[in-house]
């Protein structure tokens, strides 16, 4: 692993800290208040190439490698959480996984506008009855000869009412197991394909998460990713990529609090001295910056691997479960230290503290990232 960024890299990390302060910060606090999607910045980030940053650029991609993207998504996260889930979903599980198992065809319609940014996707997995446990998912795609019938309901999908294409996963031979199991590409508005409503949730407000509800809608067959049978696998595949860039996320919204923590501790001033000068308040800051430290270097070594055409199941998995415990815990102190200014909106942190829980839960839990570990060193 090399530690010294190329200059490629360094500009990118520039231009997306650059975008994130003009464009995501004003407004950020009242986005989270309203829950309002921030449609704006997700146009102009898919004109910068943020959408699709590892695509190859013949299909409408910028064409970088996975340590600019752990970089840029640092960058948009330290700022506002939601709009850096926006970027991982549908750069880590919509183009990642398009690119890497979709037929030509499919790519050239649908993965050349998701890439470019024209449009955004959204991956559909979860169902009320099946998150972790993915196999027991109770939507079913019949297979009627030219195409499939989908029937099922998915919960709690980002992007679910702004994406235009979607990737589904359903059972296609339940007594199959994982192995009768499909992905499909979906378009928004085919018939028998309803939107739910908004959740209404603790963070990433910002951020738009519905169930979907489809009912005897008509996929084609050339929809269906990969043979069949694949999509467990594809589905698996895609979220082991997808880790580092929630990880990244995780690593952004802890940079976000503790400078935050830190500019504050050196300018509130408590028993006639900066509260930076008690000791209390200087050791949280010291081991906000020793695990964020450790949090970068794991994403780092998870993308380089990508980089290098690794596995990395392993350091993916590590990566997701450290940073996001780093965000969880750097947010909670970054309030303390803040004391009552912390708690209310003005100053950012409570939001990143709200915002930081989710980065535990999706794309796999804690819980399940330490199996996934542990399974893997135990091989
Ligand atoms: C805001 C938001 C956005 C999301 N976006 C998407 C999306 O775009 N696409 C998508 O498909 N899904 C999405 N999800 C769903 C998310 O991935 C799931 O919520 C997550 O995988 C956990 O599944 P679950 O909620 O069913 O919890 P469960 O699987 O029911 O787990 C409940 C608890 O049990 C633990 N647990 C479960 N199994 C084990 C085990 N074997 N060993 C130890 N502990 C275990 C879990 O770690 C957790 O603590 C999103 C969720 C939220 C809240």
């Amino acid at each position: 692993m090399d530690f010294k960024l190329t200059e490629e890299q360094l500009m990118i990390q520039q231009a997306a800290r650059d975008f994130a302060q003009t464009e995501l910060l004003p407004g950020v606090i009242e986005r989270d208040e309203h829950s309002k999607f921030p449609a704006d910045a997700v146009k102009k980030m898919g004109e910068l190439g943020f959408l699709g940053m590892m695509v190859d650029p013949k299909y409408g991609g910028a064409g970088l490698d996975s340590v600019s993207y752990v970089l840029a998504m640092e960058e948009i996260a330290k700022v506002d959480a939601s709009a850096a889930v926006v970027m991982s979903v549908n750069n880590s599980l919509v183009c990642a996984g398009m690119e890497k198992y979709c037929s030509e065809e499919q790519k050239q319609k649908y993965l050349v506008p998701l890439a470019s940014g024209e449009v955004i996707g959204a991956f559909c997995l979860s169902e009320p009855e099946a998150g972790s446990d993915a196999t027991s998912q109770k939507t079913t795609a019949v297979d009627m000869g030219d195409h499939y019938l989908l029937n099922g309901t998915k919960n709690w999908i980002t992007n679910g009412s702004t994406a235009s294409t979607y990737l589904v996963i359903a059972h296609t031979h339940p007594e199959k197991g994982h192995k009768g199991i499909n992905a499909f590409i979906v378009e928004k508005g085919w018939a028998g394909f309803e939107i739910g409503p908004k959740e209404k949730k603790m963070g990433i407000r910002g951020s738009d998460t519905h169930s979907l509800m489809f009912t005897d809608v008509k996929v084609p067959k050339e929809n269906r990713i990969g043979e069949d049978g694949f999509g467990f696998a594809f589905a698996m595949n895609v979220l082991n990529g997808g880790r580092i860039g929630i990880a990244s996320q995780a690593l952004g919204i802890a940079q976000g609090a503790y400078e935050l923590a830190l500019k504050y501790a050196k300018e509130r001033k408590a028993f006639k001295t900066e509260i930076i000068n008690h000791q209390a308040i200087a050791f949280k800051l010291a081991d906000m910056a020793v695990n964020i430290t450790a949090a970068r270097m794991l994403c780092m070594k998870a993308a380089s691997e990508k980089d290098n055409g690794e596995d990395i199941s392993i350091s993916g998995a590590m990566a997701k479960l450290f940073a996001s415990q780093t965000a969880m815990d750097t947010t909670v102190e970054a309030v303390q230290i803040h004391g009552g200014n912390g708690y209310v909106s003005e100053y950012h942190v409570e939001r990143m503290m709200r915002d930081a829980k989710i980065t535990q839960i999706y794309e796999g839990t804690s819980e399940i990232q330490k199996i996934v570990i542990s399974r893997g060193i135990a091989k």
